[in-house]
């Protein structure tokens, strides 16, 4: 029997690849993909979210579902947190590396929000989100995916750039918040709306 199709907005290719790694075949619903880049308004993290989704969702007219990640530094109260792709746009993981060159607490918190809308703005967002607490370390592994390289997770020895996919995927902060995401369809049979 064919799936119902519910659709990912993002234009974060390597995003996708992880989320249609971590859902596999057992989901539900067939997610189909949307590239778009949304507009992200300021505010804390469930705002930035819930914006992003209405928003995803006035675009495209249907049910959809966006991401959005934070990479919170504890020393500095939670920053750069949902503004990390801009911090990493202008100082690459060196640089991110290096804010925290006089701070003694390296300690850090990946957080990924999904945010889904059933297409019709009277219901609510529904929010879906996972957090790895880690620790930020120079440099070391593969450079493919935004900041993996400076995050190392408590209890490994290996940043996330230098784990193994399938290692990242058992543990992450989008591993923790797609396990909800699926647990809210399955429960409701695929029903989107
Ligand atoms: O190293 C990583 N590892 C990750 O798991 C990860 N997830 C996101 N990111 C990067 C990508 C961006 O530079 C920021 C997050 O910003 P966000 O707006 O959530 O992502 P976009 O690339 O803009 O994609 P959307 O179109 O908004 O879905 O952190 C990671 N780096
Ligand atoms: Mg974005």
């Amino acid at each position: 029997m064919n799936k119902r199709t519910l659709t990912f907005v993002t234009g974060n290719v390597k995003k996708l690849e992880e989320v249609r790694a971590i859902l596999g075949n057992n989901f539900p619903l067939e997610v189909v993909s949307h590239k778009l880049d949304l507009p992200e308004l300021q505010g804390e993290i469930n705002e930035v979210s819930i914006k992003k989704c209405q928003e995803a969702a006035r675009l495209i007219n249907r049910p959809v579902f966006i991401e959005d990640t934070s990479l919170c530094f504890n020393a500095l109260r939670g920053l750069p947190g949902p503004y990390i792709k801009w911090f990493l746009d202008k100082l690459e993981p060196e640089g991110l590396h290096k804010l925290l060159t006089g701070w003694e607490d390296k300690s850090a918190e990946a957080v990924c929000t999904f945010a889904y809308s059933s297409g019709n703005s009277d219901d609510d967002i529904v929010i879906f989100q996972g957090i790895t607490k880690g620790t930020i370390v120079p440099p070391r592994g593969s450079r493919d995916f935004g900041w993996d390289c400076i995050f190392q997770p408590y209890g490994y020895d290996k940043t996330y750039g230098e784990l193994p996919k399938e290692e990242k995927n058992k543990i992450s902060h989008r591993y923790k918040a797609l396990d909800k995401l699926k647990t809210y369809f399955i429960e409701r049979n695929g029903q989107i709306s």
